[in-house]
């Protein structure tokens, strides 16, 4: 340690900083697991391929919520309940009509999503009874907050949410003032059942923490969106478009293996790749590169398609780096009609599950989260009155 610096630490126990937490284990969870080396994803016992092929959102919701999937009757309750809360209060009604119509979408969903605590009757009281009841009505209202402000900032009418049918075609009918076929609410149903849950990333952890203050849920919830809507974070997949509606801005012969290069050249980061813990390919990646393929021959967008394929094998050659969940998620979302700078609200819809999840699991078993900091300023300084300074 160089002379002046006054760690305040017993430097022989505490001999390095672990910067970002890298490797260090702080909570135990039954909400998923992941093998970074063999790129495996499992959500409380089930591989992340068997739900995407067999389960609905509403029923992941079920299990992160319960470690277990529910029986038909338990699944018809949950929906129902779902159903029944969507609606949202006056206040965050007129807050959303009111908001910038220049906001960002994740600013104005944190606030909105802060306020309805205040209608809440529990008013998001910490108490084990009541916890899966709010996370029901966050979940439940955090679609109809999305739809609801991106009507409004383009001059349209909210539309009122369903009383029936799922999550996933809910939203698009909100967002779009129409029902949507078959094909698109099921698209929207993967989506969200493949960004529910994945262990201690930044916005999970940010909840957990919250949580483990004995704060309430909707504080944790809001936490977590704010740091969800980071660009290292979920914020990528809108970056991710970005960068391919600058590649289509250069017309169709656009070059995107030297654009990626010469981005690279320049030490930039490339939103969509690479991940703390997965050292292979992402298996949420994998299953909506799939998605995004048959989606870009569909609706014409074949071009997207290919320009992200030639950074995905840049990225592999150039740095072997591959794709994490943001990268194929953009193009999909883009395919369904989704507005690039909606996306990260896209994941939060999904994420709340997983975020509920590990905070009532958190409250189980709660411990006060409360790392240190290596202090490396000065210390006993002199006092200087201002007019000296
Ligand atoms: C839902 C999600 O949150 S998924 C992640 C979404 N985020 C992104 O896509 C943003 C782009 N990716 C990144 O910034 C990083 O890969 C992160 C933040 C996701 C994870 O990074 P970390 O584990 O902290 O790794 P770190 O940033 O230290 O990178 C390690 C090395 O790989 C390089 N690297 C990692 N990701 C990328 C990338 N996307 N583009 C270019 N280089 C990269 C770094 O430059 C670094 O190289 P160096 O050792 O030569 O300096
Ligand atoms: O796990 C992470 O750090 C980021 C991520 O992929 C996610 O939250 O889905």
């Amino acid at each position: 340690m160089s002379e002046g610096i006054h760690t305040g630490f017993d430097e022989q126990k505490y001999p390095y900083i672990n910067r970002g937490l890298e490797g260090i284990v702080a909570f135990s969870t039954t909400k998923s697991f992941i093998d970074g080396q063999k790129g495996e994803l499992i959500y409380s016992g089930y591989l992340i391929d068997t739900l995407a092929e067999n389960a609905t959102f509403e029923e992941v919701c079920f299990l992160l919520w319960n470690d277990r999937l529910p029986n038909a009757e338990e699944l018809e309750d949950l929906k129902k309940l779902l159903i029944e809360q969507r609606e949202l209060p006056q206040t965050v009604l007129n807050y959303i009509q009111s908001a910038d119509k220049d906001a960002e979408p994740m600013a104005v969903l944190r606030t909105a999503v802060s306020m309805l605590a205040d209608s809440d009757d529990t008013k998001g009281k910490f108490d084990d009874a009541l916890f899966e009841g709010q996370a029901i009505a966050i979940t439940a209202k955090i679609p109809s907050i999305i739809a609801a402000f991106d009507r409004a900032r383009k001059g349209e009418d909210i539309v009122a949410p369903l009383k029936e049918g799922s999550t996933a075609f809910n939203f698009l009918y909100m967002l779009n003032g129409e029902k949507p076929g078959k094909q698109a609410e099921k698209t929207m149903d993967l989506c969200l059942i493949l960004h529910a849950e994945h262990g201690m990333n930044a916005s999970t952890f940010t909840a957990r923490t919250i949580c483990a203050t004995q704060s309430d849920m909707y504080s944790a919830i809001t936490g977590a969106i704010g740091a969800l809507k980071g660009p290292l974070h979920g914020g990528a997949n809108t970056a991710v478009m970005n960068t391919l509606l600058k590649l289509q801005e250069q017309g169709d012969d656009a070059d995107a293996v030297e654009f990626t290069k010469k981005r690279l050249a320049n030490k930039e980061k490339i939103s969509g790749f690479g991940h703390r813990v997965y050292k292979t390919f992402d298996p949420r990646a994998r299953l909506l590169q799939n998605m995004s393929k048959d989606l870009s021959e569909e609706t014409g967008h074949q071009k997207l398609y290919e320009w992200s394929m030639d950074m995905l094998e840049t990225m592999k050659s150039e740095k072997d780096i591959d794709p994490n969940v943001d990268f194929f998620s953009a193009t999909v979302y883009y395919s369904i009609g989704i507005q690039p700078d909606l996306f990260t609200c896209i994941f939060t819809m999904s994420r709340v599950s997983g975020w509920t999840g590990h905070f009532i699991e958190q409250a189980a078993n709660n411990r006060l989260v409360r790392p240190r900091a290596l202090y490396v300023g000065e210390k006993h300084l002199d006092w200087v009155p201002v007019e000296e300074r």
